[in-house]
């Protein structure tokens, strides 16, 4: 479904990607994981299209996107979940939804109500609302909701474009475990036909939510294989210095 060949980023002097490669498979859960400035937001970013490899590939469902802006492979069907603030505060958590799945649709119009009165805007609003466990908050203002949902409502905003992979970068930064916890739960709830690519350095969420890891070392592939494989690698260990053994 997504497949990375040969990926390799420089700023400069600052080999950042090396030669990156893999593959995920429809409804495959992937975890990058990685020590800080390991290359992981770098790698996601080339995914995405906010950054241009100096060499490599990326394909879509067989097609070749390494070409086209982040625009262009969202409509393609990859979608990203964003950290940054992207929701409209002033909105309500209903309008949210819609207004990217009106995107999505094409019919989006200058009179945006009428765009969120489109069945099949309404449709995709309901379906994701319960994906994403928004439904009690939906008539509520993106500005008076927790942070938690907000999180989960990136997330629908994402799902509301109906793509068929899903990048996430660092989910659960800035949550507490309580919260990570019903994030993990979200997660495992989603689709599974739905291909996940999360970037991440916590080694908790990667165990419980994936079905295969890559680990990043200076910028460069040192493991792909299954969750179990990697807890028993004696060379992630060192990588995460002990750290691991926590997990
Ligand atoms: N635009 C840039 N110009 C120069 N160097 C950069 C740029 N972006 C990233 N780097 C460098 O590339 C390296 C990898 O950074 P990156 O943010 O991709 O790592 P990371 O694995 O996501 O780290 P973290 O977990 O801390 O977010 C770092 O040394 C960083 O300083």
């Amino acid at each position: 479904m997504l497949e990375l060949q040969g990926l390799d980023k420089s700023f400069g002097a600052v080999h950042v990607t090396r030669n990156v490669s893999m593959k995920l498979e429809r409804g495959e859960r992937r975890v990058i994981l990685g020590p800080n400035g390991a290359g992981k937001t770098t790698l996601f970013n080339q995914i995405v299209g906010e950054l241009t490899p100096d060499k490599g590939t990326i394909h879509l469902a067989g097609q070749d996107v390494t070409g086209l802006s982040v625009a262009g492979r969202a409509r393609q069907g990859l979608s990203r979940s964003y950290q940054k603030n992207t929701l409209f505060d002033g909105l309500t958590v209903e309008e949210n939804l819609g207004l990217a799945a009106a995107v999505h649709t094409g019919h989006a119009t200058r009179l945006w109500s009428d765009s969120l009165a489109k069945p099949e805007v309404r449709e995709i609003v309901a379906e994701v609302a319960n994906q994403v466990n928004l439904m009690p908050y939906l008539h509520a203002k993106v500005s008076e909701v927790s942070y938690g949902v907000r999180r989960q409502l990136e997330v629908g905003v994402a799902l509301a474009t109906r793509p068929m992979v899903l990048l996430m970068d660092e989910p659960t930064s800035g949550v507490g475990p309580e919260m990570s916890k019903g994030f993990h739960d979200l997660l495992n709830n989603l689709p599974r036909d739905l291909t996940i690519l999360i970037i991440e350095h916590d080694m908790d969420l990667a165990f419980d939510v994936a079905d295969t890891i890559t680990v990043l070392n200076y910028g460069e592939v040192v493991f792909d294989g299954l969750p179990e494989a990697a807890r028993g690698s004696k060379l992630l260990k060192e990588i995460y210095l002990g750290s691991w053994e926590d997990a």
